[in-house]
């Protein structure tokens, strides 16, 4: 195992990303966030696009997972997905690199081929990002050092899975089927679920938008607000 597993193990590591008109949408906002998840104790970071995990890097000295999000031909999010976004992020030292391993086809392969590609080709550390415990299996006999269960309810086969909160039973199933780390990550937005996450197996937790999306955290509040206000006004 890497040895950057040891430095993971049991721990909170913070998505920092920040896309469209966010005032946090510039490399500068996403070190700030890096470097204050650091004070809070964090023991790694996530990062979305070249420039922005660069400036992270270069300011904080945890490790960081780095991934390219584009969108597959079905409208649903790629997470790293061609050897060119690899490279980039292999260019400016990604301790991890984030890549797509569910089963959809890009560079004329699946996830697992294209992470055996990988492999075979750079000398990186892979997380990949799965929805399905068929795609971790997969993903680990094709050589990624770990599995994020980061993309169950985001691909066209897991739509339909309840958002509410995290996935407890795919990151329990995983766990319970995997030899190599397994991270909790999508919609931890408490820290009771992070706990229970860790409870479960997982070998650490990510945590992005309760922390680093505050017009997301601000909206769960104006919702529930708005829920109580519309039953006094009936
Ligand atoms: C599905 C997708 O695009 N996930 C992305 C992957 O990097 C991010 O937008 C999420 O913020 C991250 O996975 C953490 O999840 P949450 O923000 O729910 O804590």
């Amino acid at each position: 195992m890497n040895p950057v597993f040891e430095q993971l193990k049991g721990g909170l590591v913070v998505s920092c990303q920040a896309e469209g008109d966010s005032p946090f949408n510039i490399p500068e906002r996403v070190a700030d966030f890096a470097e204050a998840a650091v004070q809070g104790g964090a023991i790694g970071i996530r990062s979305q696009g070249v420039e922005k995990t660069k400036a992270i890097i270069d300011r904080v000295a945890l490790p960081v997972i780095g991934l390219i999000k584009s969108e597959f031909e079905d409208g649903y999010v790629r997470i790293t997905g061609s050897f060119q976004e690899v490279e980039q992020l292999i260019a400016i030292n990604t301790d991890i690199i984030a890549i797509d391993g569910t089963f959809r086809e890009r560079e004329g392969m699946s996830g697992p081929a294209f992470i055996k590609e990988v492999k075979a080709r750079y000398d990186c550390v892979v997380m990949a990002d799965i929805a399905t415990v068929e795609e971790g299996i997969a993903c680990a006999e094709a050589g990624a050092d770990c599995l994020s269960t980061t993309l169950s309810g985001y691909t066209p086969d897991t739509k339909d899975k309840p958002k509410q909160g995290p996935d407890f039973a795919f990151l329990s199933e995983m766990v319970q089927q995997s030899s190599i780390p397994v991270f909790a990550e999508g919609r931890v937005n408490t820290p009771e679920d992070a706990a229970k996450m860790i409870q479960l197996g997982a070998w650490g937790v990510v945590v992005g938008s309760a922390i680093t999306r505050p017009h997301l955290v601000t909206q769960w509040y104006v919702e529930k607000i708005g829920a109580v206000n519309a039953v006094h006004d009936v």
